[in-house]
């Protein structure tokens, strides 16, 4: 004899992670760290220039330090994105 459906146990699907949700998200958040890095750049590079404009240096070493150091949250890859963002805003090194 089968069990009756009423005493059957539901697929347990709740828990099952949404693959094409969590995608979706993805995408959401890929668009806006990609909006944040871009217009992180643009801030950079006016800050830069205003800066040399008026007889300052490319870099400022002491803030590119705090800014490493604020990177280093997201663990060992934090530094490399730090390196990545100052070099979108000021350009390479050492030129
Ligand atoms: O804060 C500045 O003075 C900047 O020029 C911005 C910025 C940055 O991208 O965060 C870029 C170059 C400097 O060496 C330090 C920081």
């Amino acid at each position: 004899m089968s069990t009756p459906v009423s005493e059957q146990p539901t697929p347990d699907t709740t828990d099952a992670p949404d693959i094409p949700a969590l995608r979706q998200e993805i995408d959401q958040l890929d668009a806006e760290i990609i909006r944040l890095v871009r217009r992180r750049a643009e801030v950079s590079g006016i800050v830069g220039k205003v800066r040399m404009a008026n007889g300052g240096t490319k870099i400022v070493h002491n803030r590119e330090i705090d800014i490493l150091a604020r990177y280093r949250e997201l663990g060992p890859e934090g530094k490399d994105i730090a390196l990545i963002l100052l070099r979108m805003g000021r350009g390479p090194l050492g030129r």
